[in-house]
C-alpha cells in the first residue's frame, strides 16, 4: 500500500476505524486513564459493548458509501481498541508507530496486518522510549505539522499529557521540510472541561480554510493567537468548555465538502451547513463518554 496523508481534509481513500468489540469489563476509577471515563465508572453510565459497537458501525455504514477502504483492527480479548487515532499515524508516505501510553501499547499488534503492506523503509519507530507522542496530538496541514503538548512541570505524573517536547523534536527529525508547531495544552485529571485530553480535542481544521477551536483548552495563549492569525477569526468556530466536553472539535473529514459528525451537534452541524459542507450524522454518544469521538477513532492512510 502506498500511504498519503497531507491535511485533515482531502478526499479519503483509506482508513483504519477503531473496534469496541471485546472492549472488556468496566473498568475501574484506578485503571481509566481520562476523567471522562472516571466520571462515567462513578455515575454507574461507563458505555456497554453493544451500544458501542453500533455507532461504531454506522461510522463504517457512511465510509463505505463514500466508496473508503475501511480497515479494522484484529480484536484482542478484553482490550480497548476503539481510538485507533492514537497508536500510530501517517504524514505524507510514511507510518509512525506512537510512543503512547504504555497502558495502551499493546493496541497496535492489531493492525500489523496492515502495517505488512506498506514498504517497511517508511515504517518508523521512535528510538526511544523517553520520546513520548499519541496520533490524537499530530494534526498535518500542508506545510505544517500541529503538536499538542504539555509543559507543565508535573507532566511525568500527567497520564493526560501524551505526547512531550522530545516527541515534538523526533517528529521535526522525521520531516525537516515542515514547519513543526507545538502547542501548550491545558490538562486536568480532575475535571474533562478543563482538559484537553489531545491536541484534536480542542482543535482541528475543517473545509478548505476553516477549523473549530476551543480558546481555552490553550495553556499558552499565544499558540491559540498563533492559529487565529493563521486561518483569520472568520474561518473559526469557537466551541465553549461543554462543546469541547461533548467533543465537538473531534469531528471527521471525508472530504473538504463531507465530514461525519454526531447528530447531537446542533449548532456545529448547522454551521458546517451554512458553508455548504455535507453532514453525515451519526449517533456517537456513548463513545463519547471515554473522552473521545470521531477523529479518535479513525487513523487515515490515504487521501487523494
Ligand atoms: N485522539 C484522541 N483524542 N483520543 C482519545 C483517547 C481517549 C482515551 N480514553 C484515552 O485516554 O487514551
Amino acid at each position: 500500500m502506498k500511504l498519503n496523508i497531507q491535511n485533515e481534509t482531502s478526499r479519503l481513500r483509506a482508513v483504519v476505524l477503531g473496534t469496541a468489540v471485546s472492549n472488556g469489563n468496566t473498568p475501574t476509577v484506578e485503571e481509566a486513564y481520562d476523567p471522562k471515563s472516571i466520571e462515567h465508572i462513578k455515575a454507574g453510565t461507563y458505555p456497554i459493548e453493544s451500544d458501542m459497537t453500533e455507532e461504531m458501525n454506522a461510522v463504517a455504514r457512511v465510509l463505505e458509501k463514500y466508496d473508503v477502504k475501511v480497515f479494522r483492527p484484529e480484536i484482542i480479548k478484553n482490550c480497548n481498541q476503539i481510538f485507533a487515532r492514537d497508536i500510530s499515524l501517517v504524514i505524507e508516505d510514511k507510518f509512525i508507530k506512537s510512543n503512547i501510553l504504555p497502558d495502551r501499547e499493546k493496541e497496535i499488534k492489531a493492525i500489523q496486518y496492515v502495517i505488512d503492506t506498506i514498504d517497511p523503509k517508511k515504517v518508523f519507530k521512535a528510538p526511544s522510549e523517553e520520546i513520548h507522542f499519541e496520533g490524537g496530538d499530530i494534526i498535518i496541514h500542508n506545510d505544517y505539522i500541529f503538536i499538542g503538548t504539555y509543559k507543565g512541570e508535573d507532566y511525568p505524573d500527567c497520564i493526560v499529557a501524551r505526547t512531550n517536547m522530545k516527541g515534538v523534536e523526533y517528529i521535526k527529525t522525521l520531516f525537516p521540510n515542515k514547519i513543526v508547531k507545538e502547542f501548550d495544552l491545558n490538562k486536568s485529571m480532575e475535571n474533562p472541561r478543563d482538559n484537553a485530553l489531545h491536541l484534536d480535542c480542542c482543535f482541528q481544521p475543517v473545509g478548505k480554510n476553516k477549523a473549530i477551536i476551543h480558546k481555552e483548552g490553550f495553556r499558552d495563549i499565544k499558540g491559540y493567537e498563533f492559529l487565529v492569525d493563521l486561518f483569520g477569526k472568520e474561518n473559526l468556530f469557537h466551541i465553549t468548555k461543554d462543546e469541547m466536553y461533548d467533543m465537538n472539535s473531534n469531528i471527521f473529514s471525508i472530504a473538504e465538502d463531507i465530514v461525519i459528525s454526531e447528530k447531537n451537534f446542533i449548532r456545529l452541524n448547522t454551521w458546517l451547513r451554512n458553508h455548504k459542507i455535507t453532514v453525515e450524522e451519526v449517533p456517537y454518544a456513548e463513545i463519547a463518554k471515554q473522552e473521545g469521538l470521531l477523529r479518535c477513532s479513525t487513523m487515515p492512510l490515504i487521501r487523494d
